[in-house]
């Protein structure tokens, strides 16, 4: 006779193998705290890309023999080693910037509880600080201006998307601030339509969001025919009236995440014009930190060059003999002098490094205005994979 299966029982004993990984992954992070330990008296590397696809080959093979095929465990791993590295990140920054080490900030950022801004403060600083004290401001001026006034610690401000592009506001208030970068994080953005009540997408007659989720959906909102549209200061302002108005034909763009704070529900999910929709927020405050020599850092500096044939070329060469990779480099007009440009660039050295502080000298002598915006850890852990014959 086939044995009966009881549902409830079932679940008990998932719920209680749950808890064994949930352990095992406290057990596991912990170890791997004590590798920072290491590494920073040893000035070792974080990333040991050898080490991780030897890790990741064996247990391939491992999972293989206990019926787990090798995709999941690459994803499993890929995630664990991803929060492993971020760790071991923020502890050694912890080291060499002491004063990092707060059990409380305070984080300026742009809308309220959900918007895509909280999501990204939340997610930095849940590996760095036990508690965040929340500012939710109406523009990226007023940001800026928090943190500027010592109201709050910290400023997050989204800088790029892989949809729509650089956010040119952002950049133009760099221009003239003092305050320095001192972190990035990506963000996935995953854009869904949330309503209040239960209803159904022809019904929709009205949708409020914030300029870039409308711009980031341009496709969606296209076949979508008599709708209005109904810009907002920020995607959780937007998330709010849509919550007060409990109308069956209204719906906002965000994320299912933080629609979740606004008692909304997705009735369309993965909205966005492109799959893989992330934003790049940057992390600002009023000192600038030193980054660890055992972390990747990026270097933000911006410049402007004379009216002369070749003179932005010049400077990129001065990081090429240098043997410095730009990874972004932006322009911006600048205020009162029509037709010149303040370049932005990203690098992926430390400002400490001899080439970095090689490459400022020369660029000074060749410009006629620079000046460092920051340099901090890069965040983005670009996965280790492993060869298709070993899988
Ligand atoms: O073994 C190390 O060196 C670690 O830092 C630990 C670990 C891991 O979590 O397994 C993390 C990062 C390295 O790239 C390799 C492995």
């Amino acid at each position: 006779m086939e044995q009966s299966l009881d549902l409830n029982e079932i679940r008990a004993q998932i719920t209680e193998t749950d808890q064994q990984l949930l352990k095992l992954f406290a057990k596991r992070r912990s170890l791997t705290l004590n590798v920072a330990k290491s590494k920073a008296h040893q000035v070792r590397p974080v990333r040991d890309q050898q080490r991780e696809q030897e890790l990741l080959i064996r247990l391939i093979k491992q999972g293989k023999e206990l019926g787990l095929d090798a995709h999941y465990v690459t994803s499993v791993f890929q995630t664990i080693i991803e929060d492993s590295v971020l760790n071991q990140q923020a502890y050694l920054q912890t080291l060499t910037n002491p004063n990092l080490q707060l059990p409380m900030v305070s984080v300026a950022f742009l809308g309220n509880k959900g918007s895509y801004s909280y999501l990204a403060s939340h997610r930095y600083f849940s590996r760095r600080a036990e508690k965040i004290i929340e500012s939710g401001c109406q523009s990226f001026a007023d940001i800026m201006q928090q943190v500027e006034a010592g109201h709050v610690d910290y400023g997050m401000l989204p800088i790029e998307n892989t949809s729509s592009g650089s956010i040119n506001e952002v950049y133009d208030l760099l221009q003239h601030t003092n305050l320095a970068i001192v972190g990035e994080i990506t963000q996935p953005i995953e854009h869904c339509l949330l309503t209040a009540v239960n209803t159904r997408l022809d019904n929709i007659k009205t949708i409020y969001a914030h300029g870039q989720p409308f711009t980031q959906c341009s496709n969606f909102l296209d076949k979508q025919h008599d709708i209005r549209i109904e810009y907002c200061d920020s995607t959780a302002d937007a998330m709010a009236k849509v919550y007060e108005l409990q109308d069956e034909t209204v719906a906002v763009i965000g994320s299912e995440e933080g629609g979740h704070l606004y008692q909304l529900h997705a009735l369309e999910k993965s909205i966005a014009n492109q799959d893989e929709n992330h934003s790049r927020f940057i992390l600002v405050a009023r000192k600038p930190v030193d980054v660890a020599e055992q972390i990747p850092a990026k270097t933000t500096f911006i410049l402007a060059t004379g009216q002369k044939p070749g003179a932005l070329v010049e400077c990129l060469l001065v990081l090429k003999e240098k043997g410095i990779n730009m990874c972004k480099l932006e322009s911006r007009p600048i205020q009162g002098r029509p037709w010149e440009e303040m370049f932005y660039i990203d690098v992926e050295a430390n400002l400490k490094s001899a080439a970095m502080q090689e490459a400022i000298g020369e660029l000074t002598e060749l410009t006629k205005f620079i000046k460092v915006l920051g340099c901090y850890p890069i965040e983005h852990i670009s996965p280790t994979s492993v060869p298709a014959a070993e899988i």
